[in-house]
């Protein structure tokens, strides 16, 4: 008899910036404090709702431990103290059973400690020095097998930050930072940013599991969903990302100089979501412009838009989900018996006046400079408020307080404060409360019941959750007459689309917004009833938020999970490339005798521009292919869109050597000659006059768009188009053109943002096979017909093929049809790496759909792999993404070696101090 199996839960791996507590150590003895951490009260209460109250689902969460720093208090022995904001320490990882750290993590963590940064060499002072007993200690306080903590412990800890808070943050929030420097600065920033996401691939790459569904938080990790992708390589791999924080307008988002690498990281992602619409638009925006993707603008069940993002050719869906608050312990701990005393105590204090309450981080978005400037016109305007109305304000500390825009703030406030209150206040009143702390949650959960009014605004944020906990306190109806006072909202914050029943205003306009205090505060009971219900139906709940998040995932995980006939996703879009293996190019390029090099231009050899003459060749360009040229055993070939004429003032005329294909094979150049060969020549070329005037009506119509004529090939170009605009007039340019092609013979290519139209009969496929199926170094005869009866020891045993485009697919499957053949015509013959050193190479994402068995992701990381092979990079330089030791140095890097040597002398010092305790 079988026994019943129970189904496998849905893992779910949660990756959150930092985990919900901090750790601190006690600086007399080894016992370790977690505190629940405060902020971010949304995204914990999602997790801790996984947690403990979704049982169909095995939930892990990983993320950085945060700073680990000493504490000045008691120490909690062994035990984890929640404080009263968050609770999911102590529900999560309270009980005393398991043991959360992997021996891994502790061995990390003690190689960590005990060997020093390439910078600092530890010593007992340090406050990241941990001694084994205090490591003992840590692993046993953190028991949960289901939290993974990502150590990070180089001696500045908070150098993880860097660049996702000062560089990231800012422009996301519609701040631009001068350049400070040289550049520099910024760089080791970025550095430390993909090395803070490569920590978090690494230690996902312990736990994962296939089927698992991987669900990213937040503009830390923006690059985890691709490091992800290529890590595993597998179809099944379902990632997630929520982006918490506002996306700006592409103008803005393009001024940062990592932005493609930003979004290539996002795009590993099959689903991405943001706080509202506009921000998903200004996301898809931004993917049109900088990674050349399409979209199309479907909805979703719920009715809202959705997009379907076509980058590199792989799919993601692209959308909105407001994030919600917990309402139901929400209410439940704002209504206790506790928290009426304070209720009642704040009224006291304030007896026969309204109470405007105010609860925002001090930083330069918020509106805290705003909302005083606008409370005080209020008070000058309505001069009968002046001492009826208080407003309390808590500003907390925000994670940039040392930032001069920040302090700036803070001066600015304190001005505010004290211009207001000696004014309009009395030697016993002051009208404005501020004050610049973190508060307890009762202290905030009190302000919010008393409040007559609540005024946010903030001049950009993603979700103010304040306001939505605020309307949640408000639909109580309880006694102290606090139910359904209004809110007045800024139109600039992400929960504007959510709340649109919320007294809207613009920050900026504090007539207006004085306007709209005084209004609120003379609603009558009846009117403030309807607003609050309206309202408080606009409320999401975590768990509403939590649950469509996942079953959307989770339903691509199934669609992408079937897979047809050919191996691939349902719709065929998920099968991942991996990168290309460049070591292993490399051994097999030292070993080869005969190489063919098939190169592409645009897109491959240099970055898309937006205007086709600006994309030349560079020096180091020039420099490296003359190398690989000068090597006798190489052939280069580049197969281009291009014509002869551009073809030849940068390359013919220039590196004879190389061979030349001009127009997608219309056209071909020997190596070592000047002449050409017009594979067209006998062709009809009246087609050109429709289609010329079909393109130039096109071009009329659309601003920006262009007709580029070549000897036979026509483009018409739309980069320079309004994104939306020209991919609408691609499309029906298309299909008109679509008209002419059976009386012709031709094909309409969509290229990156251009529609081209050729005969159909070339194509840069025929061009590969002609030079494959060829005597190796011998000259072509680009009119005679092809010889397969050639011996496998005169054809290329390397050939590396690189392109970027639709039209070089017809490269890469002539490759492997070739490929194929071989494989029956000489099962023998294989290399030693099992193959025939083919390479189909193509240029962009891991996610592309493409029939290339590898992929680099721009130009870029072609010149560096070029380079590797000619010896102008080393392959530390060549790694692409950064490949890191198990202290986060980069591997192999002379700061990993100096830390693992470091490593070795502190413990022999410590074995001899020990070993001299004992002795004495
Ligand atoms: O086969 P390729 O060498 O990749 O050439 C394809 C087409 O490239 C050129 O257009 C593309 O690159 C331009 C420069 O970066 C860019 O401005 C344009 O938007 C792209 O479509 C070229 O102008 C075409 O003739 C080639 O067919
Ligand atoms: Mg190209």
């Amino acid at each position: 008899m079988s026994t019943p199996t129970t189904p496998r839960k849905q893992r779910i791996i949660n990756c959150v910036t930092q985990l919900p507590f901090r750790i601190q150590l006690n600086p007399t003895n080894t016992d370790w404090q977690i505190r629940s951490t405060t902020g971010n009260s949304a995204l914990y209460s999602s997790l801790k709702y996984l947690s403990k109250d979704c049982p169909e689902y095995d939930h892990h969460i990983v993320g950085w431990t945060g700073e680990i720093t000493r504490f000045g208090g008691a120490a909690i022995n062994g035990k984890i103290q929640s404080d009263a904001n968050n609770e999911l320490a102590s529900s999560t990882a309270g009980d005393d059973t398991g043991v959360s750290l992997s021996q891994y993590h502790l061995n990390k963590k003690q190689e960590a400690a005990a060997g020093a940064d390439d910078e600092n060499v530890n010593d007992e002072e340090d406050p990241l020095y941990l001694t084994a007993e205090q490591m003992d200690g840590l692993k046993q306080t953190i028991q949960d097998d289901k939290i993974h903590p990502v150590w990070l412990l180089r001696r500045n800890q908070s150098r993880w930050r860097n660049y996702a808070e000062k560089v990231i943050w800012p422009c996301f929030h519609y701040i631009l930072n001068p350049s400070s420097d040289t550049g520099d600065q910024e760089n080791d920033w970025w550095y430390d940013y993909v090395k803070f996401n490569e920590a978090y691939a690494q230690d996902i790459g312990e736990i994962y599991q296939k089927g698992d569904i991987i669900w990213i938080h937040d503009y830390y990790l923006m690059l985890l969903p691709q490091l992800l992708r290529m890590k595993f390589n597998d179809d099944d791999l379902t990632i997630g990302y929520f982006h918490h924080a506002p996306w700006p307008s592409n103008e803005y988002f393009r001024c940062i100089s990592r932005r493609k690498q930003i979004l290539d990281g996002l795009v590993g992602a099959n689903r991405i979501c943001f706080q509202n619409d506009t921000f998903a638009r200004h996301f898809v925006s931004s993917c049109k412009r900088l990674l050349d993707s399409t979209s199309k603008k479907t909805t979703n069940e719920d009715g809202a838009d959705q997009y379907q993002i076509s980058a590199y050719g792989g799919d993601l869906v692209v959308d909105a989900l407001p994030i919600g608050v917990n309402t139901r312990e929400l209410l439940e701990e704002a209504f206790t018996k506790d928290i009426d005393e304070k209720v009642l105590a704040i009224k006291e204090a304030y007896q026969n006046k309204k109470i405007i309450i105010g609860r925002d981080r001090l930083d330069t978005v918020r509106g805290v400079v705003q909302k005083l400037r606008a409370f005080e016109t209020f008070l000058a305007m309505y001069p009968e408020w002046r001492d009826r109305v208080v407003l309390i304000q808590v500003s907390g500390p925000t994670a940039n307080k040392d930032s001069p825009q920040t302090i700036r703030v803070e001066q600015q406030v304190n001005e505010l404060v004290n211009t207001i209150n000696s004014k309009y206040g009395t030697l016993d009143f002051s009208p404005v409360q501020h004050y610049y702390m973190r508060i307890p949650k009762d202290v905030y959960l009190s302000l919010l019941r008393v409040a007559d009014l609540c005024v946010i605004t903030s001049v950009r944020d993603g979700m103010n959750t304040t306001a939505l906990e605020y309307v949640t306190i408000k639909s109580n109806v309880s006694n102290f007459q606090c139910y359904g006072n209004p809110l007045i909202l800024s139109e600039f914050s992400g929960s504007s689309t959510l709340l649109k029943d919320a007294i809207m205003v613009n920050p900026w306009d504090s007539v207006a917004v004085a306007k709209s205090i005084n209004m609120a505060l003379n609603l009558s009971r009846d009117e403030k009833i309807t607003l609050e219900t309206k309202l408080w139906s606009e409320v999401p709940t975590i768990q509403n938020w939590t649950e469509k998040f996942l079953t959307s995932l989770k339903a691509i995980s199934n669609s992408e999970n079937s897979t047809s006939s050919d191996g691939t996703g349902k719709d065929g879009s998920k099968k991942m490339t991996p990168a290309l293996n460049r070591p292993i190019l490399l051994e097999n390029y030292k070993k080869a005798e005969r190489r063919l090099f098939l190169f592409d231009y645009d897109g491959t050899l240099t970055p898309i521009v937006q205007d086709p003459a600006a994309a030349i060749p560079t020096a180091r360009l020039y420099n490296i292919l003359t190398k690989l040229a000068s090597d006798p055993k190489n052939q280069i070939w580049i197969i281009s869109g291009r014509d002869q004429k551009f073809l030849n003032k940068w390359w013919g005329s220039r590196l004879p050597q190389l061979g030349l294909s001009a127009e997608h094979g219309c056209f071909v150049k020997d190596v070592d000659s000047e002449a050409w060969t017009n594979l067209a020549e006998k062709v009809d070329m009246s087609w050109q006059l429709k289609v010329g005037k079909t393109m130039e009506e096109f071009t009329n119509r659309v601003p920006g768009a262009f007709v580029e004529r070549k000897k036979v090939a026509l483009t018409w170009h739309y980069r320079r188009v309004v994104p939306e605009l020209g991919e609408y007039a691609a499309t029906e340019l298309k299909k008109e053109l679509l008209k002419y092609t059976d009386d012709y013979d031709l094909e309409v290519m969509e290229g990156k943002a251009n529609v081209e139209v050729r005969p159909r009969f070339v194509n840069k496929g025929e061009i590969v096979k002609r030079l494959i199926w060829h005597e190796h170094g011998e000259p072509q005869d680009m009119v005679k017909g092809i010889d397969q009866n050639i011996s496998l020891d005169k054809m290329p045993d390397f050939v590396l093929c690189l392109g970027d485009d639709f039209t070089d697919e017809d490269m890469f499957k002539q490759l492997n049809c070739i490929e194929k053949t071989w494989e029956e015509k000489y099962p023998e013959k294989h290399n030693e790496w099992g193959n025939f050193g083919f390479y189909p190479v193509t240029v962009g994402s891991a996610s592309k759909k493409t029939v290339a068995k590898a992929h680099l992701t721009d130009p870029q990381q072609v010149l560096e792999t070029l380079g590797l092979l000619v010896g102008n990079v080393s392959l530390f330089q060549n790694a692409g993404t950064v490949d890191l030791d198990e202290r986060g140095h980069v591997k192999n890097s002379e700061s990993s070696l100096k830390s693992k040597i470091a490593s070795v002398a502190y413990a022999m010092k410590r074995s001899a101090s020990q070993n001299s305790v004992v002795k004495g």
